[in-house]
């Protein structure tokens, strides 16, 4: 195993593939002409950009990789174990609706299930084998909910989902282990992400955002970022219910159920789930759809480019925000949406899919303005605002000024609330209108 980042320039290649760690990443994983066919890609966006010079076409045409700079093995490492996590975490979604698995809560009442526990550790793990046990992971959750009578039954059932899971980890290209982890290393690959925050390098993991869209059958995403010296520098964004044709965002994943009952759609085709993902300075963003088999698990689509809304007129731009006004105030970015001329009615999605929106052009706002007193935490913007940013998107706190993801596990020092948009002149007028209307606001 490698010890530590700078390893990294180490890794090995050879006849079959290329290794990070222990991991190993065979050849041609996932970008094979046949997984690249229109067939399976379905109609993914009438905005459809051509290929990203950024992919490269080895000489003989089987292969495809992908570099994206500085951060490129990091960024694949960080996409392999998203998308490990995306399988599990929709595996359990589909138990919470068929009533065969429930959620918890935590000690401050927010909902916790075992998804959360199980993609931390999938993640964690995955992580640890490609740079090191001694790797910095800040994440969501801890595993004090595991412990005591009631916490053993969940934490058998996440042993399991992880098992079953990393069972299959060749799906998304990676080794599987060689036997199945065992409770304490799955408790020890979960306890990781409550690493201290370094300067050098730190992981930054939510596994499952907007724990309430997930076991309400809805949105939700898996984030993971780095930060390097304070600074976002890579993102990973799971959305595995992200809907190809963004209209269905308007609606509830259930109605989505419903019309997918009636009109199946065809096996072997996209019709929802992503993986947004970008590095610092790569100037673009790229999505990977991912296309559902009946088992739960997928097919891995090529990358391609998405990119920011060009629309600049407050008339003709969608704002997104939380879809509980507990965690922003509507009645605030209603007002703002006033004065800035906005026409369409609010976009109310969970989880960080929000950034996705922004990032992909389906949006061109997002706002979110949480009650005095509340503090932002690291793990719920650093992939969404990295993506954004190099899609071509703005992100400031409501002073205009970056957010500051330097000071541990909270966005500390952030004025008033988060705005993300498609671009400056926009951005600029947004602040605007936040600034006349806060004062009158009982926020
Ligand atoms: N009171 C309060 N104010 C502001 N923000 C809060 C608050 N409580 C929680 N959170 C954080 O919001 C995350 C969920 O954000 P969403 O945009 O998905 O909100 S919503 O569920 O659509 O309303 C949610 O992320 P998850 O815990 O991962 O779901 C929290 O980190
Ligand atoms: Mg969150």
């Amino acid at each position: 195993m490698l010890g530590n980042f700078d390893s990294l320039r180490e890794i090995s290649r050879n006849a079959r593939g290329w290794s990070v760690g222990s991991l190993a990443f065979p050849r041609a994983r996932s970008w094979r002409p046949s997984a690249v066919s229109s067939e399976t890609t379905g109609n993914i966006d009438s905005r459809a950009q051509p290929r990203p010079q950024c992919l490269e076409h080895n000489r003989d045409g089987n292969d495809k990789k992908i570099t994206r700079g500085v951060y490129a093995q990091e960024l694949e490492v960080a996409a392999r174990a998203v998308q490990l996590g995306c399988m599990l975490a929709q595996r359990v979604q589909e138990r919470i609706l068929r009533k065969e698995e429930n959620a918890g809560s935590k000690d401050d009442k927010s909902l916790v299930t075992v998804a959360d526990w199980g993609v931390q550790a999938v993640v964690s793990w995955v992580l640890s084998q490609a740079f090191g046990e001694e790797v910095s992971i800040i994440a969501e959750e801890d595993t004090k909910g595991l412990k005591g009578m009631n916490g053993i039954q969940t934490l058998q059932r996440v042993v399991a989902v992880v098992n079953e899971c990393l069972s299959q980890a060749s799906v998304v290209g990676l080794t599987p282990p060689s036997r199945k982890l065992g409770t304490i290393e799955v408790l020890r690959a979960i306890n990781k992400g409550n690493s201290e925050v370094r300067s050098s390098r730190s992981w930054v993991l939510d596994p499952v955002d907007g724990t309430l869209g997930f076991v309400r059958g809805d949105q939700y995403a898996i984030a993971l970022g780095m930060i390097e010296d304070g600074r976002v520098v890579l993102g990973v964004l799971g959305c595995p219910n992200y809907p190809m044709r963004p209209q269905w965002l308007n609606y509830h994943q259930k109605y989505y159920r419903l019309a997918s009952k009636i009109a199946p759609p065809p096996p072997g085709k996209w019709h929802k789930g992503c993986v947004l993902t970008s590095a610092k300075g790569a100037g673009q963003a790229w999505m990977e759809p991912l296309v559902w088999n009946s088992d739960g698990s997928f097919l891995l689509n090529p990358p391609r480019v998405v990119a920011v809304s060009p629309v600049d007129d407050p008339a003709q731009a969608t704002f997104c925000e939380p879809v509980e006004k507990a965690n922003s105030s509507h009645s605030f970015t209603e007002g703002v949406a006033d004065s800035l001329g906005l026409r369409k009615r609010p976009l109310r999605v969970y989880s960080m899919a929000k950034y996705a929106a922004i990032a992909r052009g389906d949006a061109e706002i997002f706002m979110k303005f949480a009650r005095a007193g509340y503090k932002e935490k690291i793990w719920d913007h650093a992939a969404g605002v990295l993506i954004v940013e190099e899609a071509g998107g703005v992100v400031t706190d409501a002073g205009g000024r970056p957010l500051d993801f330097s000071k541990g596990r909270y966005l500390e020092g952030l004025d008033r609330g988060i705005i993300v948009s498609c671009g400056t002149g926009l951005h600029r007028r947004i602040i605007s209108a936040v600034d006349a209307s806060w004062n009158s606001s009982k926020l």
